[in-house]
């Protein structure tokens, strides 16, 4: 018989309203029966665990990184593991629990839109959902997926693109790459899975900052972060990776003085990549990484990551680590031959 492990962090799928707003009442074991109502589970035995209870906009990144060590535990005596979670900062911590797992043991987060009191509630068909995608065979070397409203997505590209709306999370450009309904469990594609980058053991993560863009934004924020004492920046750029003069100039600044510089976009989808003059071509010459479709909340767990493991101030050590990870998830390109060049160099 199948033996999955089922965890419960808390998130609106375990909230009841109460006087004060929603609130976590409901443990793993309740998530459980409620999902079990929907769609049995014959062969497949699920044990249930209260992790945590809280929603997940008040979850820290240890926090996450002890729900990774429950994981791990959890991997090594389960087909699978479910975790139950708030969607607020679900792909932050699916995606930091990603870079810690290496099994071929599935981990599936799930979540809900509304709460278990709901008299039409989405946490129980979700929930039955992801354990029934955990416990099948298709699932399996998938690393960390996400289920949400019957589909199921990979961890690296996923981001909340609606903030009530029952399909809540997409993969832009990546997703889905499987379907959970009444014609059962397809695998659409196959999923790459992100590859470990932060050995076990590490309880926290160093200060990484988001500096976001927008008309006018001048230096200031650099300058703030600087003085917080930030090992790196991520920056939530202009359309295809670019920044005001005064962003660029700052950033310019941080890389000279061997802090870390990566680039996202603030658009939902696409790659950032350093096409103009002023803005993101001066950052790439500069040796800012362009971290493709990410998003700049699952960027700056990566560059968090990847500093856990390097020595500060080995901005190329840095550097080279995070081009290694984002090309092993295709999330950039490999050097390729064949693209035109971005500069002229005789101009
Ligand atoms: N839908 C949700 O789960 C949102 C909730 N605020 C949480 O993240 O815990």
């Amino acid at each position: 018989m199948a033996h999955l492990v089922l965890l419960g962090t808390g998130g609106t799928i375990a909230t009841r309203a109460t006087g004060e707003g929603r609130a976590v009442q409901v443990g793993a074991a309740e998530l459980l029966r409620a999902a079990d109502a929907v769609w049995p589970r014959p062969g497949v035995r699920v044990e249930p665990h209260d992790v945590a209870g809280r929603a997940s906009f008040a979850a820290r990144p240890t926090d996450v990184l002890d729900l990774a060590g429950r994981i791990a535990s959890a991997v090594a005596v389960a087909e699978g593991v479910v975790v139950a979670h708030g969607t607020d900062t679900l792909e932050e911590s699916a995606f930091l629990v990603s870079l810690t797992h290496s099994s071929p043991v599935p981990v599936v987060f799930t979540g809900a839109q509304r709460p278990f009191d709901d008299p039409a509630p989405d946490g129980p068909r979700n929930l039955a959902a992801a354990l029934r995608w955990a416990a099948s065979p298709q699932s399996r070397g998938t690393g960390v997926t996400l289920a949400f409203a019957d589909q199921i997505l990979p961890v690296v590209g996923a981001r909340k693109t609606h903030t009530l709306a029952l399909r809540a999370f997409a993969a832009p450009g990546r997703g889905p790459v499987g379907q959970v309904d009444e014609a059962g469990v397809r695998a659409l594609a196959t999923v790459r899975p992100a590859p470990p980058l932060l050995a076990p053991g590490v309880r926290d993560l160093p200060r990484v900052e988001i500096v976001g863009q927008y008309l006018g934004a001048d230096a200031a924020a650099f300058t703030d972060a600087r003085s917080r004492g930030v090992r790196g920046v991520v920056v939530a750029a202009f359309g295809s990776g670019n920044t005001t003069p005064e962003a660029t100039r700052a950033c310019l600044r941080l890389l000279s003085d061997g802090v870390p510089v990566v680039v996202t976009s603030r658009v939902g989808e696409g790659p950032v990549v350093g096409l103009y003059a002023g803005g993101g071509a001066d950052l790439a010459a500069a040796g800012a990484v362009f971290a493709g479709d990410l998003s700049p909340w699952q960027a700056r767990l990566l560059l968090a990551c990847v500093l856990a493991g390097t020595t500060p101030g080995d901005l190329d050590a840095v550097r080279d680590r995070c081009l290694d990870w984002l090309r092993e998830t295709g999330t950039v390109s490999s050097p390729d031959p064949t693209s035109p060049p971005r500069k002229d160099p005789t101009r």
